[in-house]
């Protein structure tokens, strides 16, 4: 990977201090090299500047971090090539991380990868439909998404996921409101526990992690 993407990547774990070793950094390296390089014969992501690469998708899913606590495992719904759930893989390595997608060939890429780096991370083709058990996905301690439904869609769906006193995550952009996003959890059993603010620091784009914590 080129100068631009280890710039783009140290600024961004700078800027949001997040808790990334320097193994950690070298399984993201090859982690984006093997995305760029699938991608050249299967469709995986539009981004494909590699500073991009490792603010929007890197970055961008190492956010996350801070908000996991201490969960132990975590299940990535619509994860596509597995973002966010291996790059916070490579930098959590005690997390046992699952990762869905209805697309057979975006989970062939996550096992791939996951073997090659290494990874505790399971791929599952299945669509979530919130039945686990017939689904042969797990209830995790955290469950999270990106890019794969609005909260109204998301909570009621991710809710069915998360073990019992496990958190479940949504990324959002700017327009998060926290009165809403306490009152859409309320309604499916969640408590709201958080939403935490930052800016990409390239793009600058806005963007918000809600957490809440099922009672
Ligand atoms: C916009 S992509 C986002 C992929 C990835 N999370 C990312 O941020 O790059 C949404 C993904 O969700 C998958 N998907 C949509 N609905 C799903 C469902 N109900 N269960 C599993 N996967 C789903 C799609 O196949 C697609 O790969």
């Amino acid at each position: 990977m080129d100068r631009a993407f280890h710039e783009a990547l140290a600024l961004g774990i700078e800027r949001l201090r997040l808790p990334v070793d320097a193994t950690a950094l070298a399984l993201l390296e090859r982690y984006a090299d093997r995305l760029l390089a699938w991608n050249r014969k299967v469709n995986l992501t539009a981004i494909t500047d590699a500073a991009q690469v490792a603010e929007k998708h890197l970055v961008d899913s190492l956010a996350l971090l801070p908000a996991l606590g201490g969960a132990r495992t975590l299940l990535d719904v619509g994860s596509g090539a597995g973002i966010p759930g291996v790059p916070l893989a490579c930098a959590r390595r005690d997390l046992a991380v699952t990762c869905c997608d209805s697309v057979t060939k975006k989970i062939a890429f996550v096992k791939a990868v996951a073997v090659e780096l290494g990874v505790d991370v399971r791929g599952v083709v299945a669509r979530a439909e919130g039945k686990p058990e017939d689904e042969r996905l797990p209830r995790a301690e955290a469950v999270v998404s990106r890019a794969l439904a609005d909260p109204e869609r998301w909570v009621p769906l991710g809710a069915a996921y998360v073990a019992e006193g496990g958190l479940l995550l949504a990324m959002l952009g700017r327009d998060a409101d926290e009165a809403a996003l306490t009152a859409l959890g309320a309604a499916h059993g969640l408590a709201f526990a958080g939403l935490d603010r930052f800016e990409l620091p390239l793009s600058r784009s806005a963007r918000a992690i809600a957490r809440w914590r099922k009672q």
